[in-house]
């Protein structure tokens, strides 16, 4: 197997089933030769990651619940004694209660900012230190963010202010590692028909208002996402840290609707 990954070993966290952005990921990693370690969040999802993980010739998963920090630990653990070392690490994890992804932000609960931060932000904290030990001759970490954070997506709300602080921390988690020859980025997604992304309220009607308004005119899949991830994981973005690259067709840079929608 040839391919600009072979010879990495990487470590995939956020597959839940085959429309996951992180499998998107996997499929282009390993489609360039790389071998991945894959955690699943509880036995229910690691019996649907098992056999997307055989796809890609993989037998190496574990289970990690990022709420429990021990869990990470113990995959830490696990890939120091099968591979002692890793190449790269890809965080796809996020999480708010749904009762709060609708309404005001401003009724967020504390007890629900907290929880959301702590997994869909300082976990990738907590896991970038622990894998920096494993990565004495450099590496590359990539974590999954939204527009939601720099401009308000109605009824994100408290997961836009958790991806806020995760963009922040990626650029910390840079300079932080960048003298150690470890890279940090982010990859701001448009959405996808995910399990987390279709969990919620009017997902149907957003696509379609970025199938008419992006300048692309049509939403990013996970291929789309994981050739960009592919990128900026491999060295071809060896000059390249600290930053949130978006692959959302464009919409970003918009600030009108398309006018053509307008006339209809
Ligand atoms: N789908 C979108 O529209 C979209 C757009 C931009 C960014 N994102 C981000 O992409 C990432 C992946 O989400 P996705 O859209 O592929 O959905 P997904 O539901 O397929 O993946 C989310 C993953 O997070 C995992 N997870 C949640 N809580 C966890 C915990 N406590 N411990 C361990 N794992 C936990 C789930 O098990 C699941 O595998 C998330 O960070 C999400 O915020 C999604
Ligand atoms: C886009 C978009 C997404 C997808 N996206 C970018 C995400 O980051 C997913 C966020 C998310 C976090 N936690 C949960 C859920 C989704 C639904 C299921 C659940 O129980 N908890 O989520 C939204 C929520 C509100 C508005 C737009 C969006």
């Amino acid at each position: 197997m040839t391919g600009i990954m072979k010879g990495k070993r990487g470590l995939i966290m956020g597959v839940a089933n085959n429309h996951s952005i992180a499998w998107g990921i996997s499929k282009a990693l390993a489609g360039q030769g790389a071998e991945l370690c894959f955690t699943y969040q509880g036995e229910a999802l690691g019996k649907r990651v098992k056999p997307l993980a055989a796809e890609l010739g993989s037998d190496f998963l574990l289970p990690c619940d990022v709420e429990d920090i021990a869990s990470v630990d113990a995959v830490i653990d696990a890939i120091k004694e099968r591979w002692g070392k890793l190449d790269f690490i890809v965080h796809a994890i996020g999480f708010s209660d749904k009762n709060e992804l609708k309404g005001l932000y401003a009724d967020t609960s504390r007890e629900n900012f907290t929880r959301t931060m702590v997994i869909s932000c300082f976990s990738f904290t907590e896991i970038a230190r622990r894998a920096a030990d494993l990565m004495s001759e450099g590496g590359t970490m990539l974590t999954l963010t939204y527009g939601g954070s720099v401009r308000v997506m109605p009824n994100y709300n408290v997961m836009g202010v958790a991806k806020a602080a995760l963009e922040a921390s990626v650029r910390y988690l840079a300079s932080d590692y960048g003298p150690r020859g470890i890279r940090v980025n982010a990859i701001s997604a448009g959405p996808i028909r995910t399990l987390a992304g279709a969990g919620i309220s009017d997902a149907r009607a957003m696509l379609s208002w970025q199938q008419k308004n992006s300048p692309l005119r049509r939403t990013v899949t996970i291929d789309d996402v994981g050739n960009s991830a592919l990128y900026l994981l491999s060295d071809l973005s060896g000059g390249v840290t600290g930053e949130i690259h978006y692959v959302d067709s464009g919409y970003n840079i918009t600030s009108m609707p398309a006018l053509e929608t307008l006339s209809r």
